[in-house]
């Protein structure tokens, strides 16, 4: 990338998720046809458990996002009250399915459905959402393996602030295993020095004000002010919450971001920042999934 263009996609203070994420998907597609030209389809498999309305339109914009890059999908839409025993045999299907290079179960599962069980039975090779306890354990070993798509892509932002991670004070206030978790991870990764902050942690508010980086993904409306920050911290939001404002409903993040603005060296927008990154990294994971499958192929092709 020339510095004209990261120029633009990182204008004054506001690291702009949908430019980035334009990027990354503009690179997805360019490789996925370089894979079809030689004969492979890269293929993702979404499966929707219910009706939740919020999954139903992220499912919608997988399913956009990834016809626009070449990959093609499958869709399994299951009823709110199918058993963990119809699901964990539609992942066995598809786990043998050689066309289906990539599986994603949207989240949240209804209740009643053991999530860490279905997640585990999702071959790690095809695990996209980088969720299985093999990937997991890959990624703190440092290996090469599935990440998780929100976190990846937030590394992608940060990274296109500073390219250099090293030696900064990251600090990440949620521990999900979705986000803070595997993003403390690959903070540690990128040689930061990495504080996790939880429910649990005593003043929260101190410990945010030392961060150069700080990741909020705790899900509390604009919770963080600009005196929990240091001057020029560089913010990434990664709390989607909808509030009622003035009468009207508003995505908000759990930064107060107009407040925290003057003081930040650069901050994702919600909506418009992290969002469209975890979609993004899907694509690209379930390309490199594919890219995968089709080398270990190859290779047992020639071992006969
Ligand atoms: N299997 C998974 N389930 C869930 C994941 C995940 O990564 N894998 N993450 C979230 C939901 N999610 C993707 O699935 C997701 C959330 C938000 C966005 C997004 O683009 N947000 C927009 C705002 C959208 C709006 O208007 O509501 C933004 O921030 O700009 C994309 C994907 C939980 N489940
Ligand atoms: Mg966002």
């Amino acid at each position: 990338m020339n510095s004209q263009t990261q120029a633009i996609l990182a204008t004054d203070k506001r690291i702009d998720g949908k430019a980035i994420s334009a990027q990354v998907l503009s690179e997805v597609a360019e490789q996925v046809g370089q894979l079809q030209a030689q004969g492979v389809h890269p293929c993702l498999a979404v499966v929707l458990v219910g009706d939740d309305p919020a999954s139903q339109v992220y499912v919608k914009n997988k399913l956009l996002r990834a016809a626009e890059v070449g990959i093609l999908s499958v869709e399994h839409y299951l009823p709110a009250q199918t058993s963990a025993e119809t699901l964990l045999s539609l992942i066995e299907t598809l786990n043998e399915d050689a066309k289906v290079h990539g599986i994603l179960v949207q989240l949240p599962l209804p209740q009643g459905i053991d999530e860490i069980q279905v997640l585990e039975a999702i071959k790690p090779i095809k695990d996209v959402d980088g969720f299985h306890s093999s990937n997991v354990g890959g990624l703190s070993q440092g290996r090469s393996v599935l990440q998780p798509c929100t976190p990846s892509g937030c590394m992608r932002l940060l990274n296109q602030v500073r390219a250099d991670l090293s030696g900064m004070h990251a600090v990440v206030v949620g521990r999900s295993n979705i986000v803070g978790k595997p993003m403390a991870a690959l903070l540690l990764q990128a040689n930061c020095t990495v504080t996790l902050v939880h429910s649990k942690s005593r003043d929260i508010k101190s410990l945010c004000q030392m961060a150069d980086i700080l990741v909020a993904a705790v899900g509390r409306p604009e919770m963080i002010k600009q005196d929990w920050l240091k001057p020029g911290a560089i913010v990434i939001d990664v709390g989607i919450n909808r509030v009622e404002k003035e009468g009207r409903s508003r995505l908000v993040g759990d930064v107060d971001y107009a407040d925290v603005l003057d003081k930040v060296e650069a901050i994702t927008p919600v909506p418009g920042g992290v969002g469209p990154m975890t979609i993004a990294m899907l694509m690209s994971n379930t390309l490199a999934a594919a890219q995968k499958q089709h080398k270990l192929l190859s290779i047992s092709a020639i071992d006969g």
